[in-house]
């Protein structure tokens, strides 16, 4: 199977694994049908702003509240919005600069909104949490919470990057909800984009391959990574970055996963397994994109798993050997690798 798909177990692993499926199929369809309706309603979705819920982002670096040192997103419900904005002198109407982000297990609709142009320490005091940049916020939030930070921020970054047509110059019109922009003198409707990227991990039956970046951290490795051509298909970018930056030929690919990833613009991260013959495991990288590359062992991997936050740095002493943390879909592969690995060892 040169190259192609194998849609077996780990899709299906997946799939088992979704909230939205252990929830009630009709709670889950009609949340659903209601995030539709207000995407293109924008009478319905003025109406969802006066009873919904705002995540406040300042300058990108959304707003955390802690408790006991559990941190979660700080979303504000619509009145108290409007109170702590009449508190600080601001008039309420910047609430239906909001962008809806999603629907929350009650039905009510949350929403992102930037003020990077209020007083970020009243904004703090007022709501009792504080601005966090997303970098860090991602080692502070659990798991489920990540995605939606993630997506309030590349919706707002999008708006703000793309406030005129590439065709004509003229402004963009955005509806209430913040799907789409249109230009009224073009008759162009822009939405929001992201760019796919391949990530994958490489075994050689025994051995994983990752590679960094001078970029990266000291002491990360990751899986390998590469922006899809236009006109590729998901395996044949896998197949490429994999010759491209480690001298290798791919044998067998299996799909695992995807995210969407805000660094640096957003991306969508399809994330697959892959084999080579362990009778070619030479590795030549590409100076260009990878300051190193190279073969790790199960023990290798699995004491890198164990590290949670980036390590110290001791003067003097090589950084350690550390693997992207929970949030990132990298570590997902990695400890899949590491699963499968105990497993054929037993
Ligand atoms: N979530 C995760 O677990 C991981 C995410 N990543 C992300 O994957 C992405 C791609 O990985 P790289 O190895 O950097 O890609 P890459 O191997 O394609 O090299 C990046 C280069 O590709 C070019 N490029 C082509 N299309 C581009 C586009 N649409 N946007 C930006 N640059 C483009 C640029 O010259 C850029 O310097 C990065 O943004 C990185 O943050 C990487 C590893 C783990
Ligand atoms: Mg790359």
């Amino acid at each position: 199977m040169r190259g192609r798909f194998q849609w077996v177990s780990w899709k299906v692993l997946h799939s088992i694994k979704s909230p939205e499926l252990s929830r009630s199929c009709s709670g889950y369809v009609s949340r659903v049908r209601y995030l539709m309706r207000l995407k293109e309603d924008d009478e319905a979705c003025r109406e969802a702003l006066k009873s919904g819920s705002f995540l406040l982002y300042y300058n990108l670096a959304p707003l955390l509240k802690s408790n006991s040192n559990v941190y979660k997103p700080a979303f504000l419900k619509a009145s108290d919005l409007e109170n702590m904005l009449k508190k600080i002198g601001r008039d309420k109407h910047i609430v239906s600069e909001s962008v809806l982000l999603g629907c929350d297990e009650s039905g009510e609709a949350q929403f992102s909104l930037e003020v990077g142009d209020l007083d970020r320490s009243a904004l703090e005091r007022q709501c009792g949490g504080v601005f966090v940049d997303l970098t860090k916020a991602f080692f502070m939030l659990s798991g489920p919470e990540a995605p939606i930070v993630t997506k309030g921020q590349a919706l707002i970054r999008w708006h703000q990057t793309n406030g005129f047509c590439s065709a004509t110059g003229q402004p963009t019109v955005r509806n209430q909800s913040g799907s789409h922009r249109i230009c009224h003198s073009s008759g162009i409707t822009y939405y929001p984009k992201m760019s796919p990227v391949a990530i994958v991990l490489v075994s050689d039956g025994s051995r994983c391959l990752l590679g960094r970046q001078a970029t990266f951290p000291p002491g990360l490795y990751s899986a390998l990574a590469g922006f899809c051509d236009m006109g590729e298909s998901v395996d044949e970018a896998l197949r490429r970055e994999v010759a491209e930056e480690a001298g290798l030929e791919v044998e067998t690919l299996q799909y695992s996963g995807s995210q969407h990833w805000p660094f640096p613009q957003s991306s969508f991260m399809v994330a697959c397994h892959a084999t080579v013959n362990p009778n070619n495991t030479q590795v030549s990288i590409d100076k260009a994109e990878l300051e190193d590359a190279h073969w790790f062992t199960f023990k290798e991997i699995t004491e890198a798993l164990q590290i949670k936050k980036p390590p110290r740095i001791s003067k003097g002493e090589p950084p350690a050997f550390w693997v992207p943390p929970s949030f990132a879909i990298a570590n997902q592969l990695i400890q899949e690798w590491a699963n499968q690995q105990q497993l054929t060892r037993k």
